[in-house]
């Protein structure tokens, strides 16, 4: 028999139309519903048996916390169903590495989970919705993607979910990983080079069934320039953690310590990652003395992937060690 793949479809420029075919750029996302894409692509069902669900239709920028637990949940409980072989998402890219990663946290399955959108809408010349889409369930149908943490597929490539970013938005090139990706996946057949070495899905200490809120985290942006209003405002407005989407090392402008420590000094967690463009490097108590501040540093997470892993790990901890723990082992 052949795999069961069901494709969770959340909206995005895959789902997109555009008046002409010359609108590469200009279009709306999130139009096309789920039976309209996966008829489009009548090869799916020479890879899988396929069926969708449309479980929202909107532009990713727009992807809220609870968009992302109602998702997870939708998705763990189909994991959960011998009758379910793999799961593809289809998202838009604007924030597909963040709910990517979210499910790599907390999902307990070792099934294919393959996230996968597009850069150009269904209605351009070269839209690459069609073979990215074929090539996410031909990946989640495959029993050789099990175990391997949240797929990305994109561009004929597999990235793991926890560490692919979108690096450009113009080109259908636009997911990369700094390490590299997982694998490729050609006419269909997935060819894998290396495996996550992060902890993810089946060996992760957190569960999307357990989890029914996640707290606030809010990002500030460095510049040289940099007041702490910013700062202060997202503590005022409840968040619990704060990262710092620092320049090169995660460093903070002087005018910011202050506020910083004042900061953390009311419980709230400060949490240093990088703003640099191919992917930071932030190392612990180098640029600012994070053991004398009790700050935390989000290792080699993007800001907006380190904002997933706070609020996460803020639903079991509040602890800045334990913080930091899982900041290493994510
Ligand atoms: N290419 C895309 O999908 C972009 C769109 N703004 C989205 O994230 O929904």
């Amino acid at each position: 028999a052949q795999p069961n793949v069901v494709i969770l479809a959340t909206g995005g420029t895959i789902a997109g139309a555009g008046a002409e075919a010359t609108n590469s750029a200009t279009y709306q996302a999130a139009k096309v519903p789920v039976d309209k894409l996966i008829a489009g692509v009548p090869e799916l069902a020479k890879v899988a048996a396929v069926r969708g669900e449309q479980v929202f239709q909107i532009a990713s920028e727009s992807f809220t916390n609870d968009h992302l637990l109602t998702l997870g949940k939708r998705v763990s409980a189909l994991a959960k169903q011998a009758d379910v072989d793999g799961i593809v998402i289809t998202h838009g890219t604007d924030t597909l590495e963040e709910t990517a990663y979210f499910l790599n946290l907390v999902v307990h399955t070792d099934k294919p989970i393959v996230i996968v959108g597009s850069m150009r809408p269904g209605t351009a010349m070269s839209a690459d919705g069609m073979l990215n889409l074929y090539n996410a369930v031909a990946a989640a149908a495959a029993k050789d993607a099990r175990g391997k943490g949240v797929l990305v597929a994109m561009n004929d490539e597999l990235n793991s979910g926890r560490d692919v970013s979108k690096m450009i938005n113009i080109q259908t090139s636009a997911f990369k990983s700094p390490w590299g990706p997982l694998g490729m996946i050609v006419e269909g057949r997935n060819y894998w080079f290396r495996l996550p070495a992060k902890r993810h899905t089946v060996n992760s200490e957190f569960d999307i069934d357990k989890i029914d809120s996640l707290p606030l985290v809010g990002i500030a942006y460095g510049h040289g320039n940099v007041a702490d209003t910013a700062y202060k405002a997202l503590a005022a407005s409840g968040a619990k953690a704060i990262i710092h989407a620092g320049t090169g090392n995660g460093s903070v402008a002087k005018n910011v310590v202050p506020a910083l420590r004042e900061l953390r000094g009311q419980g709230v967690q400060v949490i240093r990652s990088s703003h640099v463009n191919a992917g930071g490097f932030v190392l612990r108590n180098a640029e600012q003395p994070d053991d004398q501040y009790d700050w935390v540093v989000a290792h080699d997470l993007n800001p907006q992937k380190a904002r997933i892993l706070a609020s996460v790990a803020l639903t079991k901890t509040s602890d800045s060690k334990e913080l930091q723990r899982i900041f290493w082992e994510y």
